[in-house]
């Protein structure tokens, strides 16, 4: 069927567009995007008047949990996640279980994602074997499965050499490698930022610099290899000055930054709500105003969510004992629209480009763009609805969000991968 979504602000920074367009899809393609287009017979149109009109955007940092802790999520709950949320695809992380460090692993991810998924997933292959950081996973047959990157996310490569290895590798199947920044030792079981607010509230702190030491050897390692460097979930006005420094010096790196790390501080954990806790941690304003303006000079590359769903008895414990991550899918865009775009912090250009042709770009991966002849995925935000944050009501399995009872502006209203719809008004739909 033939969809016209007619009259909406469409704004595709690959085309650096930004005007009132017709979009208009036929089977999966997108065929015209013009002023004005006429409705073929018996297509369906989507009236998106005052809406936004995107190209899918796309999350290149999950957690979808399958295989091995489908309690705290699956690739069907998480891909419904990601639709609610206005995505249209999603990169998933190798911390399962098994960890995804072997083709068949990837290979069962590609193969559950196209039986019960209702958006795009592309597996992150693991860096290192059962990501313990000691000898580099088989990249090559990995590559060959379908990986889109290799990381170890959730642990850092404490190892250089490890590290110097799977960028060399990497490179030779044109993989990004995808790092987590944080040196273990400075971290030293730390559970929040260490700052004014870790003193006060009498946790124990993890420095910027346990960050920061590790941005600043991958970034000496990528330069030294050649290899093509993504940080993951930067959080401090340091990584940004190394990220600065190394991209003026010509160093293949991009970086990634969290909807949480751009609008929310460590003043959250003064409730002691375990689901402010996530790593890196929320830091300070003066760390979150250099994020957001590295994001809006376009030296961050990806927004990102991190959705590290965990279920609920995983985090219903002291805060010493509550594991690292929130969930964030469902609420990117509203916390993005609202904390950046609509006081006027961040473009909706840059913000757009941080979600569709940039981490299209890095994946390598189809869509990023609404030009005719590219898939139909596509995202449509209502920028005037106003929604309060109820975490009962998300699709993700994880209720693990601080932003529970926010009232929120800036929802999706529709996702469309492949020319199909998989959610309108916020409501996933089934086939
Ligand atoms: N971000 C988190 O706090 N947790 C992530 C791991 C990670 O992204 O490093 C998880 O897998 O739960
Ligand atoms: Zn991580
Ligand atoms: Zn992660």
């Amino acid at each position: 069927m033939a969809i016209l979504i007619k009259g909406g602000r469409v704004i595709d920074p690959a085309q650096n567009l930004d005007a009132r367009h017709d979009l208009l899809i036929e089977g999966n393609k997108i065929v015209a995007l013009e002023a004005d287009i006429t409705a073929p017979a018996g297509a369906r149109v989507i009236p998106a008047e005052g809406k936004i009109v995107t190209p899918g955007l796309i999350d290149m940092h999950v957690h979808l949990r399958e295989p091995g802790y489908e309690q705290k999520e699956t690739i069907a709950t998480g891909t419904r996640a990601a639709a609610a949320g206005g995505f249209t695809a999603v990169a998933c992380m190798a911390n399962t279980n098994p960890v995804a460090d072997s083709a068949s692993v990837i290979a069962f991810i590609k193969e559950k994602a196209r039986q019960e998924g209702v958006v795009r997933v592309y597996p992150v292959g693991a860096l290192s074997k059962g990501l313990e950081g000691k000898e580099i996973a088989e990249i090559g047959d990995l590559a060959a499965a379908g990986a889109v990157a290799i990381s170890d996310d959730g642990h850092p490569v404490m190892n250089a050499l490890v590290m110097r290895h799977a960028l060399e590798y990497a490179k030779m199947f044109n993989l990004p490698v995808i790092s987590h920044c944080e040196d273990a030792d400075l971290a030293n079981e730390g559970l929040m930022h260490e700052g004014l607010m870790s003193t006060i509230l009498g946790l124990r702190g993890i420095p910027a610099a346990a960050e920061e030491v590790m941005v600043a050897r991958d970034l000496i390692l990528a330069e030294l290899t050649g290899g093509r460097l993504h940080l993951a979930h930067v959080s401090t006005a340091g990584s940004v000055r190394l990220l600065q420094e190394a991209r003026a010096r010509g160093v293949k790196v991009t970086a990634e930054v969290t909807p949480h790390h751009l609008c929310l501080t460590d003043g959250l954990v003064q409730s002691y709500d375990t689901s402010t806790k996530v790593n890196p941690p929320l830091r300070p304003a003066d760390h979150v105003a250099a994020v957001v303006a590295a994001l809006a000079a376009g030296e961050i590359d990806a927004i990102a969510s991190d959705h590290a769903p965990h279920a609920d008895e995983d985090k219903d414990v002291e805060y010493d004992y509550a594991p690292f991550g929130m969930v964030g899918l469902e609420t990117a865009v509203p916390l993005v629209v609202t904390e950046l775009i609509l006081p006027g912090k961040l473009s909706w250009l840059q913000a757009v480009k941080a979600w569709t042709v940039n981490p299209a770009w890095i994946l390598n991966v189809p869509g990023g763009s609404l030009a005719p002849g590219g898939v139909a995925d596509v995202t449509i935000i209502d920028p005037e609805l106003e929604k309060e944050v109820n975490v009962n009501e998300f699709y993700s399995l994880g209720h693990n969000s601080p932003l529970h009872g926010r009232k929120l502006k800036g929802w999706p209203v529709a996702t469309i991968v492949g020319g199909r719809i998989v959610m309108e008004q916020g409501k996933v739909i089934e086939d």
